[in-house]
């Protein structure tokens, strides 16, 4: 059995990896932790994993978590990286899921981050956790930097059309949807239902984290640097990312069999028949990225449509896919989850 930790178990993620892990045959949930909610269990918290964990939450003790196999960090930017070191240095493997290691560019990272690295020198190790593109270097890593949510659905999304070499690097556009759920659970007014119900408006459009993140792994997977404009926006719905990706390209190529022979052995993507559209509904709660493709009046712009779910292939879904393959695990192990609807 996989000892496993979990930093910040009272958020949104770190439930999200509790719903996943309490029914994984091959683990043992072993540290919970909550500065707020230390002394008080689990399941009186969450009564949904009531008759699945009699843990309590506990304060984070590094001393705890070096008796672990595996840590979570499910933390805000900044935390992990602070504590992974130690952790490394004991043996425990690590999977954050927030942003501390996902930027290879310190330089980038510490701009867009807005504080210094505590551990600069751990980054070059880090294997980002995007299965799709990195599945070997997961398998041999120690320290895992989960993809955000955003990146999660645009890298997906945009790689196998990119990768032909069809597509015009200097134009793509990511138009992107999130629910209020990606911004954590944390007190924050604009994410109030009287702040954002009956309403719709984007963000963060001179510049968003996620946009350098994205970036990164395109240039990564293909061996040039694009031009990307990322604007995402808030919906009133709880979970769900829903990206609408254009890219202008030469004609002549069957960009729907691409997709289908590029995601074939894929467990968790899922190409759609021609002029689908994928719904974010019927990825709630399952670990699958579902993408479309269009050609809008067989112009010369493809739509690529791709949603996923923000809190589980966004985020601990796919730690706990990055977990499985990191310990030798069948990759779908935990995973077979089957979205909400309606
Ligand atoms: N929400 C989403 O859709 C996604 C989130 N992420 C990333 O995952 C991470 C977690 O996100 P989310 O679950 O939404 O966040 P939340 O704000 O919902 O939860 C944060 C958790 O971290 C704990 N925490 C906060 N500060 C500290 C600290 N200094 N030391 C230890 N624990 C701390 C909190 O508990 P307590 O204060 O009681 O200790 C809480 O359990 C973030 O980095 C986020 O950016 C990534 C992809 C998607
Ligand atoms: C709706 C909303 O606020 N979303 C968050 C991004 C989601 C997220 O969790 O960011 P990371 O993946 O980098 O951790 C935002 O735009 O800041």
């Amino acid at each position: 059995m996989v000892k496993i930790g979990i930093v910040g178990g009272t958020g949104y993620t770190g439930v999200e990896l509790l719903r996943l892990l309490v029914r994984h045959s091959c683990v043992e949930l072993t540290v919970i932790t909550s500065r707020s909610e230390a002394g008080n269990r689990v399941a009186d918290m969450y009564p949904n994993l009531r008759g699945y964990t009699d843990l309590c939450f506990t304060e984070p003790d590094e001393e705890a978590l070096k008796q672990c196999d595996l840590v979570f960090f499910a933390t805000p930017n900044g935390i992990a990286m602070k504590q992974a070191p130690a952790l490394l240095a004991a043996g425990v493997k690590v999977i954050d899921l927030a942003a501390d290691f996902r930027i290879q560019d310190l330089q980038i990272w510490q701009q867009w981050y807005g504080m210094e690295h505590a551990c600069p020198e751990l980054v070059p190790e880090a294997v980002y956790g995007l299965p799709e593109l990195f599945r070997e270097q997961i398998r041999d890593a120690r320290l895992v930097a989960n993809p955000g949510c955003y990146p999660t659905a645009v890298t997906l999304g945009f790689l196998p059309l990119l990768k032909t070499g069809v597509a015009d690097l200097d134009a793509l556009v990511a138009d992107c949807k999130s629910g209020v759920s990606g911004a954590g659970r944390g007190a924050n007014s604009a994410m109030l239902m009287a702040e954002t119900g009956e309403s719709f408006k984007a963000y963060a459009v001179a510049g968003h984290r996620h946009q350098p993140e994205i970036s990164q792994n395109l240039a990564r997977a293909l061996g040039q640097d694009v031009s990307l404009t990322f604007v995402p926006h808030l919906l009133p719905m709880i979970r769900g990312i829903h990206a609408t990706l254009y890219a202008r390209t030469q004609d002549g190529v069957d960009l729907q069999a691409l997709y289908e022979e590029t995601y074939a052995d894929e467990p968790f993507v899922d190409v759609m028949p021609p002029g689908s559209h994928p719904e974010t509904r019927s990825v709630r709660g399952g670990n699958v990225c579902r993408i479309a493709l269009h050609r809008p009046g067989d112009g010369d712009m493809v739509v690529v449509l791709s949603v996923i779910d923000n809190l589980v292939k966004g985020a601990a879904g796919q730690a706990v896919q990055n977990m499985n393959l990191m310990f030798g695990l069948d990759e779908r192990q935990g995973l077979d989850l089957v979205g909400l609807l309606p």
